[in-house]
């Protein structure tokens, strides 16, 4: 197991070239967000416009329209409601698309996972999350062929896995990514681990200062967008996972806890000294 260091970091987040353009960082895709849940959703574009994502759409209910354009207008808004062949088109048209923050579990949430595991790509990177994992579990949905990042927290992972939280060894994680095609994943919790094949990483920063609703909604956000800008790869993901920990950790000097809202207002700020140091 390998440590992820501020070094393998500054490998990821590199300096703009000059000449390039928005459609070079990524069009990302938010699914999610129900009557209930919003927030979710509406954090998890937040982070991936502030973490540099070059476009942002948020497939959502309607009733999150007015306040997700209040708080963000740099993200265009597709009503999940609307025709299927719209929906898949949207799909399509993303280069990184997350699925789950919010979306809840019913049948609708149902359907909008099942269309976008028909209709993803294999050169299109797919991000299953909250409640797309539990999904999954519960239907026993076979997992498409794409460029697939799992991010569950213990208790998404054993419904996923089968593996009670304390049987959740390396061994035993890699057997069940095994069986799931090999898939990338961030097991979350104190000291994230990340496996892709043979590799696992940790993280050995961040603290119970992120133990609060909306913290893994923020961390897709930032995986998206580093996905999108820096090319989906275990190092990629590995910075974003860092990136969310470390902000949490400066504000932490001064906070008992970093709220999700306040690591992303923070992020352009931390990406810019990393690219210069
Ligand atoms: N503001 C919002 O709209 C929010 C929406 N959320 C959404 O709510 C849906 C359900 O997600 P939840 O995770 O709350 O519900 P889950 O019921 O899937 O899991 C949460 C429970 O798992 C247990 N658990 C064990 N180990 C854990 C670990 N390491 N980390 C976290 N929980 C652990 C805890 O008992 C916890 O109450 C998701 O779609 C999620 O995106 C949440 O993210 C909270 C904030
Ligand atoms: N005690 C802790 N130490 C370090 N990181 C934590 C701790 N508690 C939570 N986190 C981090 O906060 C995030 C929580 O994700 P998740 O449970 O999916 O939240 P939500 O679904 O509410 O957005 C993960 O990145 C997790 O690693
Ligand atoms: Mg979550």
């Amino acid at each position: 197991m390998q440590v992820i260091t501020t070094e393998m970091v500054q490998k990821v987040i590199v300096k703009r070239p000059a000449n390039s353009h928005k459609g070079q960082f990524g069009r990302v895709l938010i699914i999610g967000g129900n009557q209930q849940y919003g927030g979710a959703a509406m954090m998890s574009a937040e982070a991936a416009v502030n973490a540099g994502a070059g476009l942002v759409t948020v497939m959502t209910d309607q009733i999150n329209l007015t306040s997700l354009h209040a708080r963000l207008p740099e993200a265009m808004f597709v009503d999940y409601q609307a025709p299927t062949n719209q929906l898949a088109q949207t799909i399509r048209n993303a280069d990184v698309i997350v699925i789950g923050p919010g979306l809840g579990l019913t049948a609708h949430a149902l359907m909008l996972l099942q269309l976008t595991f028909k209709t993803v790509t294999a050169t299109q990177t797919l991000l299953v999350d909250g409640s797309a994992l539990t999904l999954v579990a519960k239907h026993h949905l076979p997992l498409p062929n794409t460029q697939l990042i799992l991010t569950p927290h213990q208790m998404e992972w054993s419904r996923l896995s089968q593996l009670p939280i304390a049987h959740q060894t390396i061994s035993a994680n890699q057997q069940s990514l095994a069986q799931l095609g090999q898939p990338i994943l961030v097991l979350k919790k104190h000291h994230t681990e990340i496996y892709h094949d043979q590799a696992v990483y940790q993280l050995t920063i961040g603290t119970p200062a992120l133990a609060t609703g909306g913290s893994g909604d923020t961390l897709t956000g930032i995986i998206a967008a580093f996905c999108g800008q820096f090319q989906t790869s275990i190092a990629t993901v590995n910075a974003a996972v860092y990136t969310h920990s470390a902000i949490s950790d400066q504000l932490a000097q001064t906070q008992y806890v970093t709220l999700p809202t306040q690591i992303i207002q923070a992020l352009p700020a931390f990406m810019a000294k990393l690219s210069q140091s």
